[in-house]
């Protein structure tokens, strides 16, 4: 809807009406259509501006219609009529101006932006390319080189650099509309083909060849298979060698290929998937809408290894004082150093002042008496974690929030030391914890919604994906990435080596595969585990039974790599070999391979030439049907729950979805069928054996990922 009134005696001002961010939905394209129509045609209308309802202009095309028929009017010659308008338009650019949004503003002949504004094509983020004009009208108004890293990139820009590129004519700190309609009565009656960006020709750039080459590989190597950004580049090249027109039609052409895509359905899933997760449900029944969260104005921080400083950081970083707590003088004085680095180098990024005086140092608990929430990030040992939140309990106000950033340990026996376990909740971060998006929040059955609920905040607060997990081994994305290094370990026990098996993850895209990853996180931490679980026997036993522990399959290559001090990076040898201890490229070891041979030969395996589709299957599958186990036990609300873990914190490529949506448009009989297949060549492999949520799925005619609640009965699945 568009709302239009005449004010200033000649402005006629056309307000976009479609909460919560004018998306230019059907209604609202007819709504634009009608009122630009009406001031055109108003002899006492000199001038026209066009602004959003609640301080957001437009936050592009309505992403809720792209599953339907398109109905209403289009896009393109609704902004065509703008631009060639015979009366001024101005822009009134307040909160967003994405996509279709930046795409309607360009195509008025001015616009003035508030200095909050945030203006982009993002449209790349969506598997999508900007189809209403604006891969054909940016580079003309801003050059090529800087449309082409805002349409590949997809971000967002501030009024300050929008007003240095170009895209805006005047930034204001006060009210925009006013500021636009003085601004409209300012140039009513001026020329305006100058200010027809169609019109314009594209800057001339000197070696275009030479640009586009370069830009070309660069996203190429940077998209990992997604297949937007290239078409992103292919547009903008129509507009700097193509007239218009012709360059509109190109724009289209790419537009098609994408619009349909599996990729581009992937990437608007996890659109929706992540505002989704932050409606969170508990089997209890409690939820985000009626779970009130605690203010949280003072927090802590138990443990300042590298989990503690990250955790410092991102705390500090929302504007919280936070107490930060180590006992060991040494490790105090250098995490001080390391915190007050990361807080200086955030602040230069993001532009503002370094707030180090918000973090306070001391070696002492009883600093934390009057903090609302603490979050504990000592070592991985549950006798010291459980000593910890003893002396919480004794020296908190009563209500503290006392939060564990334990990856493994059950959170609901730290919570029964405690004699609050209400009070208690996981807050799992992953490393570098300022940095990595994810934050599994993870409750017992005795932590409180109103727990819960401040973790919530606090996680989005902090600008994380934070999705509510129930308490487990593993809570979510570890317990599935354990059947997935699971398998690739035994694919290398049948004749693959590690470099096949990156290589398939990669060329699926992972930014890196599993054992390029184990390199980089150290094997010492899995063998740690390992140990912990009673899984390591000493000395090199051979046969099928040696390979045979606690009744299942296991393969103990990780262990012997350890034994041979070989953990990754850190020591310069793992699956790979390193320049030095600490470097990060890593290049095949023939020493792993002979290795490998021998392994072979003394536990009597044969190899045989594995390809890419049986990697891709047994690890994705394995890992995906632990997914569905977790549904099955309710330790997930939803798929979306699951996939927006692994796309924000375990590198699932963003445009295959997650794992739960790679399975759906995989279609569920198909990876049943795999998993049925490959759990009859290996009996002794528990984690193939199919689930029985999936069974039931594929019964029920494999619904699509949106209905699985329905299957999945006691889950809470929102989508
Ligand atoms: C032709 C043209 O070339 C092409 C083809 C296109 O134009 S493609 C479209 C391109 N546009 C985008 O990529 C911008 C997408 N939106 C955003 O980046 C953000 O929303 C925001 C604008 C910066 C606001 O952030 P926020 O944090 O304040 O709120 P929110 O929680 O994110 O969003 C609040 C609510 O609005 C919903 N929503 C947001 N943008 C939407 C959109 N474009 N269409 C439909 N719904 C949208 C969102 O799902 C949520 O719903 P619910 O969960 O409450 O039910």
């Amino acid at each position: 809807m568009a709302e239009y009134n005449r004010v200033s005696e000649c402005v006629g001002l056309i307000t976009l009406r479609n909460p919560p961010v004018n998306a230019l939905s059907a209604a609202v394209r007819q709504g634009i259509v009608d009122t630009v129509e009406r001031a055109l045609s108003d002899p006492n209308v000199k001038s026209v501006v066009i602004c959003g309802q609640n301080g957001i202009f437009c936050g592009g095309a309505d992403i809720k219609e792209f599953g339907s028929k398109m109905t209403g009017p289009p896009l393109i010659p609704m902004i065509h009529a703008i631009e060639s308008a015979n009366k001024p338009v101005v822009a009134a650019i307040e909160g967003s101006a994405l996509g279709g949004g930046l795409e309607l503003a360009l195509g008025c002949h001015y616009r003035i932006a508030h200095s909050k504004a945030r203006l982009g094509l993002p449209e790349v983020s969506l598997g999508l390319l900007p189809a209403a004009g604006g891969s054909q009208r940016l580079p003309r108004l801003i050059g090529v080189p800087a449309a082409l890293n805002l349409i590949t990139t997809g971000r967002h820009v501030t009024a300050a650099e929008a007003l240095q590129l170009g895209i805006v004519d005047q930034v204001t700190d006060h009210n925009t509309v006013d500021a636009a309609v003085k601004f409209a009565l300012s140039v009513a009656g001026r020329s305006l083909d100058p200010r027809r960006i169609s019109t314009h020709p594209c800057p001339q750039q000197p070696d275009l060849d030479a640009l586009f080459e370069e830009v070309m590989q660069k996203v190429r190597q940077s998209a990992r298979g997604a297949i937007a950004p290239i078409a992103c580049v292919q547009a903008v090249r129509a507009a700097a060698t193509l007239p218009y027109a012709q360059g509109m039609e190109r724009e289209r052409e790419l537009m098609a290929t994408l619009f349909t895509s599996g990729q581009a359905r992937a990437l608007q899933y996890c659109f929706f998937a992540e505002r989704a997760v932050g409606r969170w449900r508990m089997p209890s029944g409690a939820r985000w809408d009626t779970s009130k969260p605690r203010p949280v104005h003072k927090a802590a921080v138990i443990g300042l290894g590298t989990m503690g400083r990250g955790i410092t950081v991102a705390l500090a970083q929302t504007g919280l004082s936070v107490i930060a707590v180590e006992t060991q003088e040494k490790q105090l004085m250098e995490a001080k150093q390391a915190i007050s680095g990361m807080l200086e180098r955030g602040a230069k990024r993001r532009g503002v002042a370094p707030a180090l005086d918000r973090v306070i140092y001391s070696q002492n608990i009883q600093a934390v008496a009057d903090v609302d929430l603490v979050i504990e990030a000592v070592f991985e040992d549950i006798a010291l974690k459980t000593k910890v939140f003893q002396q919480l309990s004794a020296v908190c106000k009563p209500g503290t929030l006392l939060c564990t950033n334990t990856s493994a340990l059950d959170v609901d026996q730290l919570a029964s030391e405690t004699p609050n376990p209400e009070l208690v909740v996981g807050m799992h971060f992953f490393a570098p914890a300022h940095v990595m998006k994810l934050l599994e929040v993870v409750y017992g059955p005795r932590s409180s919604p109103q727990a819960v609920a401040t973790a919530m905040q606090l996680g989005k607060k902090m600008g994380k994906a934070s999705v509510a997990v129930g308490n487990c081994r593993g809570f979510v994305g570890n317990r599935m990435l354990k059947p997935y290094i699971e398998e690739a370990f035994f694919l290398l026990e049948e004749g693959a080596t590690p470099e096949l098996v990156d290589q398939a993850l990669e060329e699926f895209g992972f930014s890196m595969g599993v054992f390029r990853m184990s390199d980089l996180s150290g094997l010492d931490v899995g063998w740690r585990v390992r140990k912990g679980d009673g899984l390591v026997e000493p000395g090199t036993a051979s046969g099928r039974s040696a390979r045979i522990r606690q009744g299942r399959r296991y393969s103990p290559l990780g262990d012997l790599l350890c034994e041979e001090g070989r953990f990754g990076q850190k020591t310069g040898r793992g699956w790979y070999q390193y320049d030095k201890p600490g470097s990060r490229v890593a290049r095949s070891d023939p020493w792993l391979h002979s290795f490998l041979g021998a392994y072979r030969a003394q536990h009597g395996l044969v190899a045989r030439r594995i390809d890419h589709q049986e990697v891709l299957e047994r690890c994705l599958y394995a890992l995906i049907n632990e997914g569905f186990h977790i549904l099955d036990d309710g330790i997930a609300a939803g798929p979306e729950d699951i996939d927006v873990i692994y796309v924000s914190g375990y590198g699932w490529p963003r445009h295959r979805g997650g794992p739960m949506f790679y399975a759906n448009m995989v279609g569920l009989a198909k990876v049943l069928e795999r998993l049925e297949h490959y759990q009859q060549l290996h009996p002794e492999v528990p984690h193939l054996q199919p689930s029985s949520l999936l069974r039931r799925l594929v019964a029920s005619g494999s619904p699509p990922i949106h209905k699985w609640g329905e299957v999945i009965k006691k889950l809470h699945s929102q989508l």
